[in-house]
């Protein structure tokens, strides 16, 4: 599908999807355990792709009709899978499902989409085989297809953390269910942190024990996954909830009200402060969980996405509209994402008349030497490209069509449906 845009003034309520990354932890932390009744999940392509990795290690996860997921779990000890697992274009699910596989007393396999195919997937295999598991790409490039054999025992391993946060990730949820526990110890700094955070708080939910150490992070063995009351709700979105606030930063006079932006370990709540520092006039009742925003004559800033990578097209498309330049910084990790969002942003925004400079660590938008004109950009099969070009479309000059939009359901599956309802004229064209 492509979906057309007409520049639109923008106004109303927007709801926060769930989050995505809360959903996935809450699916497989649910897969460790019993059996749990997860609210308000995120039931997007992603979500479903862990979803199915639980039913084939031996659980069971059944939706009914209001959204929520009745989870049985397999109770810390996966079962051989009796076929491959598709991750399709999830990198969450291939990372935390590779080390539940090393759990499992026999072989399983994983694969996932082209993008999927392209990732790294290197550390998180040595970390396995260190810790007495097997661990293949079966083209040797550390990239998926990927061969798993079991179970490890647990132990300490030593692992880079400027690649992904995920494999941190992965390794705690899965040490918790070892005999002897596992030690990760970050053989460089660690980018994306904000993302363990969101997996401690998650395994705390869970009464599992996981904390930080003076050189990475640790957890016992031996523990059992136990929600307390059985239950776990997921908490409102902050990536899919900087596109309905920067679309009223760029595009709304009257102001759009987003509900569901309770505070939470998400490092992406940062957009609340970058649309405000850019100069939008925008208002978060942290109690009420409600953010108020509307547009404003924005400036560029310098900031980094150290902590907050999947913020990058949101901001790059920002920086297109504001005045001066907008740098973003410490950006090498975005590039390992679905596509390299740093080279997608700079060429798509550049189709649409956008200056850029590109270096392998920052993006630097040129919004002065810029006028957003509509054109026809590739979406690149990349959920956050697709949103962020679609937030560009409404102030273009002229319609702008995003190629290849479908892709939104990996995270927001409403998303279009959302910007008609608050007032964008488009177009789908199937
Ligand atoms: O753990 C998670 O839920 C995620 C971690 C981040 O990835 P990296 O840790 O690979 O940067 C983020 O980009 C991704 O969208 C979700
Ligand atoms: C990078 C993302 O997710 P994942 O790593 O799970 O594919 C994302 O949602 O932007």
């Amino acid at each position: 599908m492509n979906v057309t845009i007409t520049p639109s003034s923008l106004q109303g309520t927007a709801q926060a999807p769930p989050s995505k990354s809360y959903t996935h932890r809450a699916i497989l932390a649910a897969g460790y355990a019993g059996q749990t009744t997860v609210r308000d999940a995120l039931w997007s392509a992603d979500t479903q792709a862990t979803a199915r990795a639980v039913d084939l290690f031996g659980g069971a996860v059944s939706r009914a009709d209001d959204g929520t997921l009745e989870i049985e779990g397999f109770d810390g000890q996966p079962d051989v899978p009796a076929d491959v697992i598709n991750c399709d274009n999830s990198g969450t699910t291939m990372r935390l499902v590779t080390a539940a596989a090393a759990l499992a007393d026999g072989t399983t396999v994983l694969t996932g989409d082209e993008s999927l195919r392209s990732r790294p997937q290197g550390p998180l295999l040595e970390a396995v085989a260190d810790l007495g598991g097997e661990a293949k790409s079966t083209r040797g490039n550390g990239q998926a297809p990927l061969v798993v054999t079991g179970p490890i025992a647990g132990g300490e391993v030593a692992i880079p953390g400027d690649v992904s946060s995920q494999y941190i990730t992965a390794l705690l949820m899965a040490g918790a269910a070892t005999d002897d526990g596992i030690d990760v110890v970050l053989e460089t700094e660690l980018k994306s942190a904000p993302y363990v955070d969101i997996t401690l708080e998650v395994l705390e939910a869970f009464g599992v024990d996981a904390h930080q150490t003076a050189d990475g992070f640790s957890v016992e063995g031996g523990q059992s996954y136990d929600p307390v009351g059985g239950e776990y709700a997921v908490p409102g979105d902050f990536s899919s909830i900087s596109y309905p606030l920067a679309a009223g930063a760029i595009a709304s006079e009257d102001g759009i009200r987003i509900e569901g932006a309770n505070p939470s370990a998400q490092g992406d709540t940062a957009i609340v402060d970058i649309v405000d520092r850019m100069g939008a006039d925008v208002d978060w009742d942290r109690e009420a969980g409600t953010i108020d925003v509307s547009s404003a004559s924005l400036s560029g800033i310098e900031v980094s996405v150290e902590d907050t990578p999947d913020l990058l097209p949101t901001i790059a498309t920002l920086g297109a509209v504001a005045d001066g330049d907008t740098h973003i910084t410490n950006a090498e990790h975005v590039r390992y994402k679905e596509t390299d969002r740093v080279s997608a942003m700079a060429e798509e925004l550049g189709t649409m008349g956008v200056a850029t400079t590109e270096e392998h660590d920052s993006l630097t938008i040129h919004g002065s030497e810029s006028t957003l004109e509509g054109a026809t950009v590739s979406g690149r099969a990349d959920h956050r490209i697709i949103m962020a070009l679609a937030l560009a479309g409404l102030v273009a000059d002229g319609e702008t069509t995003v190629e290849g939009a479908d892709h939104v359901d990996v995270s927001f599956p409403g998303f279009f449906d959302l910007l008609e309802e608050l007032g964008c004229s488009l177009e789908r064209q199937s």
